[in-house]
């Protein structure tokens, strides 16, 4: 399909970033449109691949901000975008929106920019544009603590609420032993980056050009089409190595039984696709719609192995709509299968941030109660018998 991308906050930015070089990596063209919202001034300057013109800085003039970010408050965030919902506006009015099919929103729910303006952006897209617009959110890890929950658990309900679907990272599960967290932030946006552009870039080329098993945008719009909150699993297989590659034996060996190998590995890497580390953990019989995209050489790719794995998953999921089709990449040094679940209502993970936001609205609560007590107890005398000047 084709894309206006928009990345919100430091994540949200980071994302399309690695969205825009693994397309350029591939030769996809996926992302038509881009911009990038920020309230932080050096955050803004990082992405690699995002044009300078497409950047747009927040809350420059607001007392909180000064273009430093919103320092993880929520409020301030959706305050300065509201502040400066002309300059976004001004910045939507470049989008050329017939030519795309839908609007992407990326942002990491966890601090204040992504997850306070980011529901402002997209209550303004809802207004201007007829397109579906879609949410790409990360939620924050337990180990960054209760604030990031809180801010989480918060925008999740605004964003849900507003987008069309809303697509799912867990940097929880994702989270590496021994890396620091940077290094792991770039290993996880660069594994979200190719799920996600795998998955929405099938459909980009023109249908008159590609076979009839391929997919289409539609098909992926008709699975995000059930509101809620979606996950995607993935597996690939390399096809070329050095000398005779598997790509080579694959081809070599089929003549006799190609369909029968050919469907069997299809369904296999499908499997392993569904089986792999989900962008959000879930459970995937509770998915109410799913798609199968195939992207690779068209030669290697079976019928049959499409349409075997679009049954197991209809088994898998419990659920009779499953699209399945193929995304032909003739140049691809890999095969890949990307599955997308589309409102799963069994995911743990979101009701373990609910309960840490909880904890932590409460503890903030009661820590506001406590310290107002104990200035009082500070700056009065213990008979009470002074009084303030003014
Ligand atoms: N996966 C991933 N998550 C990130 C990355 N950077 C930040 N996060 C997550 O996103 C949350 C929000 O962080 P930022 O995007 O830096 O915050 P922001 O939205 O710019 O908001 P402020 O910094 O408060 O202005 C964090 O709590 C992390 O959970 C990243 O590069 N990759």
């Amino acid at each position: 399909m084709k894309l206006a991308t928009i990345g919100v906050g430091n994540a949200g930015s980071k994302i399309i970033d690695r969205m825009l070089e693994f397309e350029e990596e591939t030769g996809r063209n996926l992302c038509r449109h881009v911009l990038v919202i920020n309230s932080a001034r050096t955050d803004l300057a990082k992405p690699d691949y995002v044009p300078e013109d497409r950047r747009v800085l927040i809350g420059d003039t607001h007392q909180k901000a000064k273009g430093h970010g919103v320092g993880g408050d929520v409020e301030v965030g959706a305050e300065v975008a509201k502040h400066d919902i002309d300059e976004i506006r001004r910045a939507f009015d470049d989008v050329e929106i017939h030519e795309v099919d839908a609007i992407l929103v990326a942002a990491g729910l966890g601090g204040g920019t992504g997850s306070g303006a980011g529901p402002v952006v997209i209550d303004e897209l809802q207004k201007m544009y007829d397109e579906p617009v879609y949410g790409l959110g990360i939620l924050p890890g337990e180990y960054e603590g209760g604030r990031p929950a809180l801010n989480a658990a918060r925008s999740l309900q605004s964003f849900v609420r507003k987008v069309d679907n809303f697509i799912a990272f867990d940097n929880d599960a994702w989270r590496a032993r021994g890396q620091t967290i940077e290094e792991g932030y770039e290993q996880m946006n660069r594994e979200l980056a190719i799920r996600i552009v795998t998955l929405l870039a099938a459909g980009e080329i023109d249908e008159s050009e590609v076979a009839e098993n391929a997919m289409d945008s539609s098909d992926i719009m008709r699975t995000l089409d059930t509101d809620g909150v979606s996950s995607i699993g993935y597996a690939s297989t390399a096809i070329r190595e050095e000398g005779e590659g598997l790509l080579d034996r694959f081809r070599n060996g089929e003549e006799l039984e190609a369909g029968a190998t050919d469907a069997a590995k299809i369904k296999g890497l499908v499997r392993r696709a569904v089986n792999s580390r989900l962008t959000l953990p879930c459970e995937v019989s509770s998915a109410d719609r799913a798609l199968v995209v195939l992207s690779g050489p068209p030669e290697l790719i079976s019928r049959k192995g499409i349409e075997s794995a679009r049954q197991w998953i209809e088994q898998e999921a419990d659920t009779v709509e499953v699209m399945a089709g193929d995304d032909p990449r003739p140049n691809s040094p890999e095969l890949a299968a990307v599955v997308l679940l589309s409102n799963v209502t069994e995911t743990p993970r979101i009701k373990d941030i609910q309960s840490q936001a909880v904890d932590a609205q409460d503890k903030i609560e009661e820590l506001e109660a406590v310290r107002e007590e104990e200035i009082n107890d500070l700056i009065t005398d213990d008979d009470d018998k002074l009084d303030p000047v003014v």
